[in-house]
C-alpha cells in the first residue's frame, strides 16, 4: 500500500516536471522567434506578419464555405458580389495589420473595419529569410501603405471556382508596389490528399517564397482576361495581341499567377473595373519574379494613400522574359484612349 501511493506520488512528480520543462522549452523557443521578429527591419517583418495574417484570412474563407451560409449581398451592382468570406477576412486582416503595426496606412476593399476578435496570434509567425533591400531596411510604418482584397474571385467563390480565389496583402511606399502577399486557400483542392492552400510572398529587388517560376511556351502566346466582365474594348484589347489562347479566368491575383507558373504569356484587360487592392500584390509579386505590371498604355500604377481607388486606365501584364513592350506596342490607340476618356 504504502509502496503504491510512493510510486503514484512520484509518477505525478515526474509528469509535474516532464510538463514544466516542455512549458519552458516552448517558451523558451517562442521568445527567441519573438526576438528575431522584434530585430527584424519593417519591411521583412510585415512580409512575415502578413504571410500568418493571410493563411489565417484563408482558413475563415474555407470555414464559411464548408458551413455552407455564404451571406452574399451586392454591392454597387447586381455583378459585385460580397460574402460573409470578403467581411470576415477583412476584419481579420485589419484587425491584425492594426495591433501588430498600428501607423501603417491600411486601405481594404470592404467597409468593414478591423476587429478584436481573430487577430493573428503572434505565435503564428514564422520567421522567413525574406531580404529586405537596402534602400527600405530604414522604412518607417508611417511610410507605408498596404492595399487590402480580403477575397478576390468572389463571384468565382459562389459559383465553386475555387482555385479562382485569392486573399491579397499588397505593401506600397513612395507610391510603389515593394511587397506582396498572394494566398491561395483552395490550391490543391482538386489533389485531395496533398495540402490545401499556399502563399506566395515577396520583396520587389529582394526574394519570393512559396512558388516556383516556370517559363511559358515559347510556340504559343496565350492571354488571361476577364471572365466576368468583357466589354468590346477588353476584347479588341485581347484580338489586338493576337493569341493562340484565351484564359477567362476570375482574380487579379489569380491570373499573375497563371503568369509566374508559365501557364499564360500576358494579362489584358482594358477596362476601368480593377483596383489598387487588386494589383498591388499581384504586382509586386510578379515584379520579384521579373515579370511587369502597369496599365494598358504602360505606365506605372500609382499606390500612395491618396491615389484614387480605380485602376481606370487598365491593366497589362507580362510574366518574366516576355517582353512588355512588345505587347504594349500592339495594343491599339482607341483601346488606350476610350481608358483615358
Ligand atoms: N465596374 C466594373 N467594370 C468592369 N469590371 C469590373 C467592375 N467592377 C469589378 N470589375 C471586375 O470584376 C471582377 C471582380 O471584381 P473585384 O476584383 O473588385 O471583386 S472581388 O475582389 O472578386 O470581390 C474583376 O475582374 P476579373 O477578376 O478580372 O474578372 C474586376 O476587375
Ligand atoms: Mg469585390
Ligand atoms: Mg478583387
Ligand atoms: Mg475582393
Amino acid at each position: 500500500m504504502l509502496f503504491n501511493d510512493y510510486s503514484y506520488l512520484l509518477r505525478n512528480i515526474l509528469m509535474l516536471s516532464y510538463l514544466i520543462s516542455c512549458y519552458t522549452f516552448h517558451a523558451k523557443l517562442y521568445k527567441k522567434l519573438r526576438n528575431r521578429i522584434v530585430k527584424m527591419s519593417l519591411l521583412p517583418r510585415l512580409v512575415s506578419t502578413s504571410v500568418a495574417i493571410a493563411d489565417h484570412a484563408g482558413k475563415l474563407i474555407r470555414d464559411i464555405m464548408s458551413k455552407g451560409d455564404l451571406g452574399i449581398v451586392t454591392k454597387e451592382h447586381a455583378k459585385d458580389l460580397q460574402t460573409k468570406a470578403d467581411r470576415n477576412a477583412q476584419k481579420c486582416i485589419i484587425g491584425s495589420l492594426q495591433k501588430h503595426f498600428p501607423k501603417i496606412k491600411i486601405i481594404g476593399e470592404e467597409e468593414e473595419e478591423g476587429t478584436s476578435d481573430n487577430i493573428v496570434d503572434p505565435s503564428s509567425i514564422k520567421v522567413l529569410d525574406i531580404k529586405c533591400p537596402p534602400e527600405y531596411e530604414n522604412l518607417k510604418e508611417e511610410e507605408v501603405v498596404v492595399w487590402v482584397d480580403p477575397l478576390d474571385g468572389t463571384a468565382e467563390y459562389t459559383e465553386g471556382l475555387l482555385d479562382h480565389v485569392t486573399v491579397l496583402i499588397g505593401i506600397a511606399t513612395g507610391g510603389k508596389a515593394i511587397g506582396g502577399i498572394i494566398h491561395q486557400p483552395y490550391y490543391n483542392y482538386q489533389n485531395p490528399g496533398s495540402p490545401l492552400g499556399r502563399t506566395i510572398w515577396s520583396t520587389v529587388g529582394g526574394n519570393f517564397g512559396g512558388i516556383t517560376l516556370q517559363s511559358p511556351p515559347s510556340d504559343s502566346f496565350i492571354v488571361t482576361t476577364t471572365r466576368s466582365h468583357s466589354s468590346s474594348t477588353v476584347n479588341d484589347a485581347v484580338a489586338s495581341v493576337n493569341p493562340t489562347q484565351v484564359l477567362r479566368v476570375g482574380g487579379a491575383g489569380h491570373k499573375v499567377l497563371l503568369l509566374i507558373e508559365g501557364k499564360a504569356h500576358a494579362y489584358v484587360f482594358a477596362s476601368p473595373g480593377c483596383k489598387k487592392w487588386d494589383t498591388c500584390a499581384p504586382q509586386a509579386v510578379l515584379e520579384a519574379v521579373g515579370g511587369t505590371l502597369a496599365d494598358i498604355s504602360g505606365v506605372p500604377i500609382p499606390y500612395d494613400a491618396d491615389a484614387p481607388h480605380r485602376n481606370s486606365t487598365g491593366v497589362l501584364a507580362v510574366a518574366s522574359g516576355v517582353n512588355f513592350t512588345e505587347v504594349l506596342n500592339k495594343i491599339p490607340e482607341h483601346v488606350k484612349n476610350n481608358l483615358k476618356a
